[in-house]
């Protein structure tokens, strides 16, 4: 919680932070959006002290910890940033050690405890643990700095732009691990972002702010979206709001399809022809595992004798975890109307179809009118005036003090 927290940078007549009262519900993911320069990255290293408040207090887990000791309270919360922010003379191991070698922990528990977590962000250990930053890719570096955030399992974790240095598709398959690892860990977990999409795909609650950290609506994504506070925060969702709702939904909250399936070694015409009993138009070949290695027409199938074990490395594949909206870009690139869907070690589950988009669509708007859980506790104290003379705005506009989720 921070608590009339106000951060005045020296020789700066407006705050960066201007009495900033915020309730961070325990075990959720809070996501902090708003334009470049409107406090964002001050506001989360407040939290941890690594940018010492002006006046106010931060309160963690019932306790006032603006006074203790900034290194002590840091031990305590895990701290990523872009591209991990790895020390590049270490090793994996070596990085991943870093707290729990100052709290003394023995070599071998630290070890046990280096593998634990490369596993958890599906990272080899064998293979990665002697390795050093330069010799991962961007994505790896990513994963590598979560796990040493994790490591000696704080309560809370602050990310900066945490996925800010990978391409998108790695992007994405991280924001679905973090999800992942969340979804076993239920962390409070506090991320600054620039990508609005982001803070809707992976925020339990998202904090829009203005210029000096002025909270303009503090709420679910759903009712972000379907309620936008005011013009600011119509603007920063940008047009799509409906798209956007695509990213709230996960693939396996939706009902599958399941088209006709076949092993490798099957004979392609009985294949035909339990397709044609269907009225189905594509089928799957799965390989002995499961996994979904081709995606037939009609048409291939009646030129095909036996269906091999070849793997099409185009097949239009996502995990389970991944949202709608990823859904429908996998269909967009292979324009096929569908996408296949796999779980846990990959095997085929099904598939999601733009019907089924068009309908979540339909749902999410619902869901959003309807939503009950009222928004955590988050205003400012005072009115800022902005650096284009407008002023900021007033508390009113966030969601109103008394009625936080604790
Ligand atoms: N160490 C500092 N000394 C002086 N001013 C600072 C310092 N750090 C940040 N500021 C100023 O405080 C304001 C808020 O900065 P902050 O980095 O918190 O913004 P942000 O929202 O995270 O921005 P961005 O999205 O561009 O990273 C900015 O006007 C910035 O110039």
């Amino acid at each position: 919680m921070l608590d009339d927290v106000t951060k005045r940078f020296p020789g700066q007549t407006r705050p960066a932070v201007g009495g900033l009262t915020m309730e961070i519900p325990r075990g959720s993911i809070v996501m902090l959006v708003g334009p470049s320069g409107c406090g964002k990255t001050t506001t989360l290293k407040m939290i941890n002290r690594l940018i010492e408040p002006t006046s106010g207090r931060i309160i963690l887990d019932g306790d006032d910890v603006t006074g203790i000791d900034g290194d002590q309270l840091r031990r305590g919360i895990g701290y990523v940033i872009q591209a991990g922010g790895l020390f590049p003379h270490m090793t994996v191991a070596a990085n991943i050690a870093v707290v729990p070698k100052m709290l003394n922990w023995d070599k071998a528990r630290i070890q046990a405890r280096v593998d634990e977590l490369l596993e958890l962000v599906s990272l080899n250990p064998a293979l990665y643990r002697d390795r050093y930053p330069k010799e991962l890719s961007g994505g790896q570096q990513q994963r590598v700095g979560v796990a040493r955030a994790l490591a000696a399992d704080p309560p809370v974790l602050l990310m900066d732009e945490p996925f800010g240095a990978v391409d998108p598709i790695t992007r994405q398959r991280l924001q679905d691990e973090l999800l992942h690892i969340q979804s076993e860990l239920h962390k409070t977990i506090v991320c600054v972002t620039h990508d609005f999409d982001e803070a809707v795909k992976l925020g339990d609650w998202i904090a829009i702010f203005d210029e000096g950290a002025q909270l303009v609506q503090y709420d679910s994504p759903e009712r972000i979206l379907a309620n936008p506070a005011n013009e600011f925060v119509e603007n920063f969702i940008g047009s799509g709001a409906g798209l956007k709702q695509l990213t709230l939904t996960r693939v396996n909250e939706v009902d599958l399809v399941m088209p006709v399936t076949a092993n490798a070694g099957d004979l392609a015409s009985d294949t035909l022809s339990r397709l044609q009993g269907e009225g189905g138009q594509n089928a799957v070949v799965l390989d002995e595992r499961g996994r979904p290695i081709q995606w037939l027409s009609r048409r291939q199938l009646a030129r095909l004798d036996r269906h091999t074990d070849a793997v099409d490395p185009k097949l239009p594949v996502i995990g389970n975890q991944a949202t709608l909206n990823d859904a429908l870009d996998t269909m967009l690139v292979s324009s096929t109307g569908a996408a296949l869907v796999t779980g846990p070690r990959d095997r085929f589950l099904g598939m999601v179809t733009v019907q089924t988009v068009m309908e979540a669509i339909t749902a999410a708007n619902d869901a959003a009118q309807q939503g009950s859980s009222s928004a955590p506790v988050g205003i400012n104290s005072g009115v800022i005036e902005r650096s284009d003379g407008a002023s900021a705005p007033v508390e009113g506009d966030a969601a109103p003090a008394g009625q936080g989720t604790r």
